[in-house]
């Protein structure tokens, strides 16, 4: 059967995005998600997107990262399916319910309160997630936050210099991350400015990270290092991420649609 999709990124971390509502998908399993997002033989994407009806909010996103795997929370895509949707839209994840309102040329999204207790990032066993006691290499001190998926955050002099292409997976398949972790390594420029570079579980570096931006921030904040609202550069472009403890995070930014499309679902099995 042909299935048609929209290809759209929030600062080149890019998505495909299939309408479970205007069309019959068939379930979707790990292999087949893996193969649609594969960059060399299927469509090629970081995370794959299906939308679905739901009874509790305007519409239930499913989010499956480039190895397949299903996961709880995408910042880009949430903005990213807001400027579809054309209005307010509220969505239910598996991270939970999240409020999204279009603005010009993207969203602006209320992702919920971020968690810090160690089971609910999770990890492996009791720990200040505050200030972990663990380290690689020249990472050392992190923090660990859920906002509605698991990041570690590491500040450095320069995040440029770090090898995140080796220490990212060493880092994300580590016993201490029982659900694995997103990795995040960030250099604070000023009160304002965080600059940020993410290796994301199931998918390697990326241009952008929208849940990265929003746990750094959020850990920023907490060591008192940068003021709210802070600017995250990453490689792809910059988000305006708000936080005050207690309260939810407001994630700000670009959303773009690339182009439509369709495909043959038995072409990848
Ligand atoms: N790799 C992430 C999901 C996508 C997050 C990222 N694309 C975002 O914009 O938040 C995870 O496994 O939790």
């Amino acid at each position: 059967m042909r299935v048609s999709f929209t290809k759209m990124h929030g600062l080149g971390n890019d998505f495909v995005v299939l309408d479970a509502r205007a069309q019959d998908l068939p379930a979707l399993d790990k292999a087949r998600a893996a193969a649609i997002a594969d960059r060399n033989t299927g469509i090629g994407c970081d995370q794959l997107i299906v939308l679905e009806p739901s009874d509790t909010a305007d519409f239930r996103m499913r989010i499956y990262n480039h190895d397949g795997g299903e996961v709880g929370a995408c910042g880009n895509a949430t903005r990213a399916v807001a400027l579809l949707h054309g209005s307010e839209a509220r969505i239910e994840t598996s991270g939970g319910l999240l409020v999204a309102s279009p603005t010009a040329g993207g969203a602006s999204v209320d992702m919920g309160e971020p968690r810090f207790d160690w089971d609910a990032i999770p990890l492996e066993y009791p720990m200040d997630t505050f200030s972990m006691p663990v380290s690689w290499e020249m990472l050392a001190d992190p923090g660990a936050v859920n906002v509605g998926n698991p990041h570690v955050i590491f500040f450095v002099e320069d995040t440029d210099a770090v090898p995140l292409d080796r220490l990212g997976p060493e880092i994300e398949n580590d016993s201490l991350f029982p659900e694995r972790v997103n990795v995040n390594v960030a250099t604070v420029e000023n009160r304002g400015r965080i600059r940020l570079r993410v290796w994301e579980r199931g998918a390697g570096l990326t241009r952008a990270c929208g849940t990265g931006a929003c746990a750094t921030a959020v850990h920023a904040i907490r060591r008192k290092l940068v003021d709210s609202p802070v600017t995250v550069a990453l490689p792809g472009g910059e988000l305006e991420i708000a936080w005050q403890p207690g309260g939810s995070i407001r994630m700000t930014g670009p959303a773009t649609e690339s182009f439509r499309g369709s495909f043959e679902w038995d072409d990848f099995a």
